[in-house]
C-alpha cells in the first residue's frame, strides 16, 4: 500500500534520513520508533508531502506521491501539535474542514461523539485544554473515513477514558483494513495494538519486523521490554533486518 524506496533527506549537511526501504500493508498497525531526532518526524511528513525528499521515492496505492497531490485526500492525520484558529469553536473548525473538503460522502463523526466534543461544541479553540485540542485533532483524522492514518504522537495529553477510546478506533479501523502508521514515546500505550514495528535510529532503519517475530526473538511480550532487549543486546545486528 506504501511502498518507500532508498528515501533521503538532508537539512544542510545533516542526513535526517538515509536511504530507507519499507513496504507498509493494508490492516497494518505499524509503530514507528527511535529516540528524539531519529527521522520519525521527517519520515511522516515526507509520506505527507509536507517535506521533499532529495533522494528516492514513496508509492501510494501504486502511485509515487511527487507532483501527484490527489492522494493525500486518501490520509488521516493527526499532528503531534494541532494549531486552529484561536477564535474558531470546536464547531466552527469541524465545519470548516468539512468545507475544505466538500464532496465527501460519509463521515465518520463516532470519536466526536464518544470524547464528548458534541456537548462542549460552543467551545473557543484557545480556551481548550492540550487533551482536548487533541481530542479535536483526533476527530479530524478520522472524519473522512481515510485508507491511511498517520498519528503523531497521538495519546500525548488524554486522559486514560480518552486514550482507551482513541486505542479502541485504532484497533477497529486496522481490522477495517486500514493502514495506520503511529509514533509514540510511550510504548505502554502501543501494546495490544501494534501488528509491526519499525525502528530509526540516526536516520537509518534498524529493523522493520512483526510483533510476533520480535516476541518470538526477545522471549518478551511488552513493547517496553522488547525494545530495551534488543537495543541492549550485544548481537543485536544479527536480530535486525532492514
Ligand atoms: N526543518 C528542519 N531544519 C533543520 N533540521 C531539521 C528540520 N527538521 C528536522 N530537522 C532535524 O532532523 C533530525 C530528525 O528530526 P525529526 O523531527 O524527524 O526527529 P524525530 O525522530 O521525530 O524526533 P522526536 O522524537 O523528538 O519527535 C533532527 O536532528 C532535527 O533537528
Amino acid at each position: 500500500m506504501i511502498r518507500i524506496e532508498k528515501l533521503t533527506k538532508s537539512f544542510g549537511k545533516f542526513k535526517a534520513l538515509d536511504g530507507i526501504d519499507l513496504s507498509l500493508e493494508k490492516g497494518q498497525a505499524v509503530s514507528l520508533l527511535g529516540p528524539n531526532g531519529s527521522g520519525k518526524t521527517t519520515l511522516i511528513k515526507s509520506i505527507l508531502g509536507l517535506v521533499i525528499p532529495e533522494k528516492g521515492d514513496i508509492i501510494i496505492n501504486g502511485q509515487p506521491i511527487r507532483n501527484n497531490p490527489a492522494y493525500r485526500a486518501h490520509i488521516g492525520y493527526m499532528p503531534q501539535i494541532g494549531r486552529y484558529p484561536d477564535n474558531m469553536t470546536i464547531e466552527q473548525v469541524l465545519h470548516m474542514i468539512k468545507d475544505i473538503r466538500k464532496g465527501q460522502s460519509a463521515l465518520d463523526e463516532e470519536l466526536y461523539e464518544s470524547f464528548g466534543l458534541d456537548k462542549i461544541k460552543h467551545k473557543k479553540m484557545r480556551t481548550l485544554s492540550g487533551g482536548t485540542r487533541q481530542k479535536v485533532s483526533a476527530c479530524i483524522a478520522f472524519l473522512f473515513s481515510p485508507d491511511v492514518y498517520i498519528l503523531d504522537e497521538p495519546t500525548a495529553g488524554l486522559d486514560p477514558v480518552a486514550n482507551e477510546i482513541l486505542k479502541d478506533k485504532i484497533a477497529a479501523e486496522c481490522a477495517r483494513g486500514k493502514l495506520v502508521l503511529i509514533t509514540s514515546h510511550v510504548l505502554s500505550d502501543l501494546d495490544g495494538l501494534t501488528s509491526h514495528i519499525i525502528y530509526l535510529q540516526d536516520g537509518k532503519l534498524m529493523f522493520h519486523q512483526s510483533i510476533e517475530q520480535l516476541q518470538e526473538q526477545t522471549g518478551e511480550t511488552k513493547l517496553n521490554t522488547i525494545i530495551a532487549k534488543i537495543l541492549t543486546h550485544a548481537d543485536r545486528k544479527q536480530i535486525c533486518i532492514s
